[in-house]
């Protein structure tokens, strides 16, 4: 029998190693919980979470600001906790998966043979919340003790934006009381060599645009239908959003760096009322746009194009705008937080990836959207970063993985980070 068998087959497969407890082994049970919108299992993730902090030994608090929607704060004490601490964030959501559409069963995280970690959520953003448990357990294991307080914070509802999530936890007094410093969020991965880091996010809007039109036979030319003033409206949308993308395509900005505004649905009519021919023109039509600000962008020349251009109401339209979170900060400043040295932060954050042979990308702003902005909100400078390099940028795809020496790479990176930051003493910031 011994002879016949392959010699692979001897070996054992890398996704039945899952009884040990490994660094591996912890992010493949952490990905198996279902966390995925429209019914993310908060309480199994967070009761998994708060049983790793126990062994690794945090102080842990379950806070909860909207039922249903648990935050969840870990702590490691500095031995001087007057300076203002650190915050290193986390979502506990994910987006849907389609599981028909990918090679593995997207809760299944299997490994495949050449270490690639399969799961909803691999990238954005369940690693980084089991490396900041690991690399915290490495540290303590080398008898490592911070200066300044370090703090975990994992989060709800990122994914839908973070209203009862995020946005009510900076909110809260005992946010207050953690005196935060500087905050680390997650990033995105780099197919390249280098990881990148993000200074800033993009402000999300959706804008609802309706026209109202008089209804008549289908056969009939006349001005002002419903129909026809939303169709201009989307045309000069669309040159606005070319005009934009021009700019990109010319190589002059990054799209993170120009204002998006992409088509998410369109409603209008109803199909063929009387029966087979489609006589009748509608009295409404209506369409949703996704748009993006990034923060150079003058939100008020954007309303003013939006009152007079888009949805004007010599055309008989109408729109609604809602603003899906802050654009400025408590000071009216855009949500920026500075890459140079007026951030000791940022130096310090630097030469910690350069000490574990890691290189940072120039700074970008992120093209979509996370919680950073509600500690950018506060005043905290805060960076989103996710220490995956020479990795596709996966989030929110089919197939979502991450290999498994990448994500290792990522705990040293931590540990390095937390050490460094942790260290760090200026008693004004
Ligand atoms: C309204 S904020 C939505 C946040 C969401 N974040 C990740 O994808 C996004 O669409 O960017
Ligand atoms: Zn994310
Ligand atoms: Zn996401």
């Amino acid at each position: 029998l011994l002879f016949s068998t392959p010699i692979h087959s001897l070996q054992k497969p890398h996704d039945q190693d899952d009884e040990q407890d490994t660094p591996i082994t912890r992010f493949q049970r952490y990905l198996r919980i279902k966390t995925a919108h429209p019914d993310p299992d908060y309480y199994s993730a967070v009761s998994f979470l708060k049983a790793e902090a126990q062994s690794v030994g945090l102080q842990a608090r379950t806070l909860e600001y909207a039922p249903g929607k648990p935050v969840l704060l870990l702590t490691w004490p500095g031995s001087n906790p007057s300076f203002p601490s650190l915050l290193f964030n986390s979502h506990l959501d994910s987006v849907p998966a389609e599981p028909s559409k990918w090679d593995h069963p997207p809760f299944s995280a299997v490994r495949s043979p050449d270490g690639k970690i399969f799961a909803r959520g691999a990238q954005d953003d369940k690693c980084i919340a089991v490396q900041y448990l690991d690399a915290i357990r490495n540290l303590k294991e080398k008898n490592f003790a911070p200066v300044r307080t370090v703090h975990i914070s994992y989060v709800p509802d990122e994914e839908i934006g973070g209203a009862d999530g995020a946005a009510k936890f900076v909110a809260s007094k005992e946010f207050q009381e953690l005196n935060v410093g500087f905050v680390l969020d997650e990033g995105q991965a780099s197919p390249g060599d280098e990881f990148r880091i993000f200074y800033a996010d993009r402000s999300p809007w959706n804008l609802i645009i309706k026209a109202k039109g008089t209804p008549g036979h289908g056969s009939r030319m006349y001005d002002n239908s419903a129909m026809e003033n939303l169709m201009k409206s989307v045309e000069s949308i669309t040159k606005f959003r070319e005009s934009q993308f021009d700019v990109v395509k010319a190589g002059e900005a990054a799209s993170s760096e120009v204002i998006s505004i992409n088509p998410v649905y369109v409603k209008a009519g109803i199909p063929s009322p009387t029966g087979f021919v489609m006589n009748m023109q509608p009295s409404e039509a209506e369409a949703g746009f996704n748009i993006r600000l990034p923060p150079a962008a003058d939100p008020d020349l954007v309303k003013r194009r939006i009152a007079e251009e888009w949805a004007p109401a010599r055309w008989n339209m109408t729109y609604q705008i809602s603003e899906l979170g802050p654009i400025r900060d408590y000071m009216g400043r855009p949500l920026i937080t500075p890459t140079n040295d007026s951030n000791p932060w940022w130096s310090i954050f630097k030469q910690a990836i350069n000490a574990v042979g890691g290189k940072l990308a120039k700074p970008e702003i992120l093209s979509s959207t996370t919680d950073a902005r509600y500690m950018r909100q506060l005043g905290i400078p805060a960076l989103g970063f996710s220490p995956m390099s020479n990795t596709p940028i996966l989030l929110h795809e089919h197939n979502e993985y991450l290999k498994d020496t990448v994500y290792l790479k990522g705990i040293e990176v931590y540990e390095s980070i937390i050490s460094s930051l942790s260290s760090l003493e200026v008693a004004s910031h």
